[in-house]
């Protein structure tokens, strides 16, 4: 008995040295990683900094030519307000001037237009008739000054949107400008009027006229042109700036923040709400508030026309971290009735199904491409926290009231739910069908903004145990995902006793994980994770070593602009939080070792033993 103790304990004594010298080699390794981390780090500052001086010198250079212009735009109205004077008929002056005559006009014109002979038979003729007379009539003059004020107007009008034409940067290329329509209709009517008034406009005039307006249309083409060359250069650069920041961003390890404004509901739209969310393009977002345009940048900004399979697209690469051994964790954030759940589920009928079940799809797809090289265990386990309580879903709701859960975390940092059931599953199939058991359990109920919202936060932890069958060594991953409850203010939604309890308690952990939010984005010494079990739960996810990506549910009507500048705040700071997301894998000895451990702990006999 003492001599097979001793061996036992010689046994022990041997793994542990064993262990020790792993265990120094992995140090070893983690600094030569912390190294190679701060060089990479170093490396992308520069290329980082390299792009943000590129992007200024664009910046200026579109700057100036914007500058440049819009100094042409102001010659060219002057120029046009030119060409109108010189096509003006002699008419108009005369009545200004009390028939004065065209300075260029020879003697015999001269006489001619005193006498009104070479006038239409137009109003003018008559307003010219009279001013022959000397008999000028109160009612001609203000008809006259009228049509002369609409005139005035309608070339203001056509000015106007030249410019705005120049201005905007998404002009139909195929569609005519209106600055060309307005020469066109220039030089149609300088042609006109010096056809009806052939002995004032010579030949020779029409044409100088006509070719410097044609100069004028090419070079105002040539302004056109390179006004939207340079908004698309300028667009294509914000865009290339915002990935690189994305790529700089994601290596310092920054949790990763998608925002979805959903489309308007009929609700909104029939208590008169209109739209006042926009997506500038896919990393900003612009509010109107009372104050102005606000602007807001994110990883990526879904809008109402997004499908589910697109936001999923921009996720599914941390299904396979999850499978290649990291934690991570996807969840949802928003005011109640901001789309949630149609995100992170679906809809009722499932018809456009969310990141949950695409995601139980996807991980059983990457697992069947590997199976020759890797073994697979997946469990899983799904709470809801209702009323400052966490419930088990995989049981029947009356069991689960009298079942205690706790939130542990183990040796890493990761978290694990304590004495909540975990079901094991083999196919997409057996995890969506497990999934739909613990849905039914859950505790929903309709308020005045949404049919079923979720009185819950909703909490799926998926671990995923992969064996690498060359080298035996084994990794543990897992996947979260959550459903928090809505934000919300009781007297919006109409609640009462019950759900009034449940509001406040859905605030009072929003609360508690926005303060653990602020202390992890403001560096802050001590974090209060333990203020609330959602942050207890979410503790490894937020400043932990998960890879976390957060979506932030906004609505788009003008009805909610509050609620949905809080939850941008929300989400920016969010942006801010730096996690150190590590690989769980352990060498084939590791594994090995520790199962000896354990069996020797427990007094089970090892295979040394047989
Ligand atoms: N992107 C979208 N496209 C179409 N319909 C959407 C979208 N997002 C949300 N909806 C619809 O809006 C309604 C409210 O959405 P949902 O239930 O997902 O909100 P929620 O944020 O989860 O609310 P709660 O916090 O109250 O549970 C649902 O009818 C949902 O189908």
């Amino acid at each position: 008995m003492v001599q097979e103790l001793e061996e036992n304990y010689q046994m022990a004594s041997k793994a542990y040295q064993t262990l020790n010298g792993v265990n120094q080699r992995h140090i070893e390794e983690k600094t030569t990683l912390q190294e190679r981390m701060k060089s990479e780090a170093a490396h992308w500052d520069k290329e980082k900094n390299k792009i943000l001086d590129l992007f200024s010198s664009k910046l200026d250079l579109l700057h100036s030519h914007q500058a440049s212009t819009l100094q042409e735009l102001q010659i060219t109205r002057l120029e046009l307000g030119k060409v109108q004077d010189m096509l003006k008929p002699p008419e108009a002056e005369e009545e200004h001037q009390q028939c004065p005559l065209p300075e260029t006009a020879d003697i015999s014109q001269q006489d001619d237009a005193a006498e009104g002979s070479i006038m239409p038979e137009t109003e003018s003729g008559a307003q010219a008739q009279s001013c022959a007379d000397g008999k000028p009539s109160l009612e001609d003059a203000q008809a006259r000054l009228e049509s002369l004020k609409e005139n005035l107007y309608k070339r203001e009008r056509e000015i106007t949107q030249l410019l705005q034409w120049n201005t905007d940067s998404k002009g139909d290329t195929a569609n005519q400008p209106p600055c060309s329509a307005l020469l066109n209709a220039v030089i149609l009517k300088g042609l006109d009027v010096a056809a009806r008034h052939s002995e004032y406009f010579t030949t020779e005039r029409v044409k100088v006229v006509g070719q410097q307006l044609q100069q004028l249309q090419g070079e105002l083409q040539q302004v056109r042109e390179e006004n939207k060359r340079i908004i698309e250069n300028y667009n294509s650069e914000r865009i290339m700036r915002k990935k690189y920041y994305n790529i700089v961003e994601d290596m310092k390890g920054r949790i990763r923040v998608f925002c979805r404004i959903r489309p308007m509901s009929r609700t909104e739209m029939g208590g008169g709400g209109r739209p006042a969310v926009d997506c500038l393009d896919e990393y900003s977002v612009t509010v109107e508030t009372p104050r102005g345009l606000k602007e807001f940048q994110f990883n990526k900004v879904f809008g109402g026309a997004s499908s589910q399979e697109e936001v999923f697209q921009d996720t599914s690469r941390l299904i396979q971290s999850a499978i290649d051994g990291f934690n991570v964790c996807i969840f949802a954030y928003g005011q109640t009735g901001s789309g949630k759940t149609f995100t992170m589920i679906g809809d009722k009928d499932l018809k456009n199904p969310g990141i949950m079940p695409r995601a139980f799809r996807k991980l059983f797809e990457i697992i069947q491409e590997n199976t020759s090289k890797f073994d697979f265990k997946v469990s899983a386990y799904m709470l809801e926290l209702y009323n400052d309580r966490l419930l088990d879903l995989f049981v029947r709701p009356t069991e689960a009231s009298s079942r205690k859960i706790e939130i542990k975390k183990d040796k890493k940092g990761l978290v694990f739910a304590q004495g909540a059931e975990i079901m094991g599953a083999r196919s997409a199939e057996e995890l969506f069908a497990l999934f739909e058991h613990g849905c039914a359990n859950r505790h929903i109920a309709a308020t005045k903004i949404n049919l079923e919202s979720s009185r819950s936060h909703l909490i799926i932890g998926i671990t995923i145990e992969s064996t690498n069958l060359t080298n035996g060594s084994v990794s543990h991953g897992k996947l979260s995902l959550v459903d928090l409850a809505g934000s919300e203010r009781a007297a919006k939604t109409g609640a009462k006793d019950d759900q009034l309890k449940e509001a406040n308690s859905i605030n009072k952990s929003l609360s508690a994980l926005g303060d653990v939010i602020f202390a992890l984005s403001t560096e802050q010494a001590h974090v209060p994770y333990r203020n609330n079990k959602l942050t207890v739960v979410m503790q490894d996810s937020l400043g932990g070593n998960a890879k976390t990506l957060m979506f932030v549910n906004i609505s788009p009507s003008n009805c909610n602009i509050e609620e949905t500048l809080t939850s941008l705040a929300y989400a920016t700071r969010v942006k801010a939080i730096t996690n150190n997301a590590q690989k769980n894998l352990e060498s084939k000895e590791i594994a090995h070792l520790k199962e000896i451990i354990l069996k020797l702990k427990s007094g089970q006999p090892t295979e040394e033993d047989v």
